[in-house]
């Protein structure tokens, strides 16, 4: 199994100079006044499928116009949502990607943006202002009714490459109450590991059961008539900071 450690033989910007995911040390990160508050408009009606991608579950979303976009946050322009997707542990004490002051939590949502100003996701993919991701921890506590209508539809993509549609999901649903976030300029954290995302996280974490991990682990990396191997700790370890400011936009 090729994991994080490995990835650089391949991918040599994995040691690149702006790598994530990252440790956020709250006392270390400037407050800007200059930051706006996110605004995230999500048109539920452009949610189009959910598939296992073989190393997490992602929703997809119809980006052909800008229904479903972020906009002000530390970005300027429009950038459209094309995806979202989690990160998470084989147990409750791991699983998120980015870390505060070296705490884990147990999972992590990640809201991929692509910028309008360029043709298409991929291309925007490869420029260092092509993408927006904006990253939501979850913490053990009460169920998430609105995670579980997710979760509800695991058994039928337990496998990988097995996918079904998914139609009119607000992922609206899935935000904190509070939008403070911390932001700075990184990488998509799986391969091709591109330097070419904003990293928006959101202070506040969003509350998921144990019991609605556990399904989370009930997801296969392996395909159907492969030996079956559970997907858990699809998710990569903090990277050097190499002397990034990390910004926030609250006191
Ligand atoms: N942990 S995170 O930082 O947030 C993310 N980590 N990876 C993410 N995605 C995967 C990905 C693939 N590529 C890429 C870019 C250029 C060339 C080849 C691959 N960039 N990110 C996000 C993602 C991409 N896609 C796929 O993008 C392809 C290129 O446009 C498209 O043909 C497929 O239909 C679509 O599925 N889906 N999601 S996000
Ligand atoms: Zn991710």
């Amino acid at each position: 199994m090729c994991g994080p450690d490995k990835w650089s033989d391949n991918f040599p910007i994995a040691n690149g100079p702006r790598q994530s995911p990252i440790d956020i040390v709250p006392g270390d990160a400037s407050f800007d006044g200059g930051l706006k508050p996110l605004k995230l408009k999500y048109d539920p009606s452009t949610c189009l499928e959910i598939l296992n991608n073989g190393h997490s579950f992602q929703v997809t979303f119809v980006d052909d116009t800008d229904s479903s976009t972020l906009t002000d946050g530390p970005i300027s322009g429009i950038y459209r949502l094309k995806q979202f997707h989690f990160h998470w542990g084989a147990s409750d004490d791991k699983g998120s990607e980015h870390t505060v002051a070296g705490t884990k939590y147990p999972a992590e949502l990640h809201l991929v943006h692509w910028n309008t100003k360029y043709a298409s996701f991929g291309e925007a993919a490869s420029q260092p202002d092509g993408l927006a991701v904006v990253g939501v921890f979850l913490k053990i506590g009460a169920e998430n009714a609105n995670l579980q209508k997710v979760l509800d539809v695991f058994d039928v993509i337990r496998a990988k490459g097995k996918q079904t549609s998914f139609a009119n999901f607000d992922p609206a649903t899935l935000l904190p109450g509070s939008l403070d976030y911390w932001t700075y300029d990184g990488s998509l954290t799986t391969p091709p590991l591109l330097e070419s995302v904003t990293w928006i996280v959101c202070k506040e974490p969003i509350s998921v059961s144990s019991g609605q991990m556990a399904k989370f682990r009930s997801l296969l990396f392996s395909a159907e008539g492969e030996p079956e191997c559970c997907m858990v700790d699809n998710y990569r370890p903090p990277q050097p900071l190499k002397g990034r400011a990390v910004r926030a936009s609250f006191k």
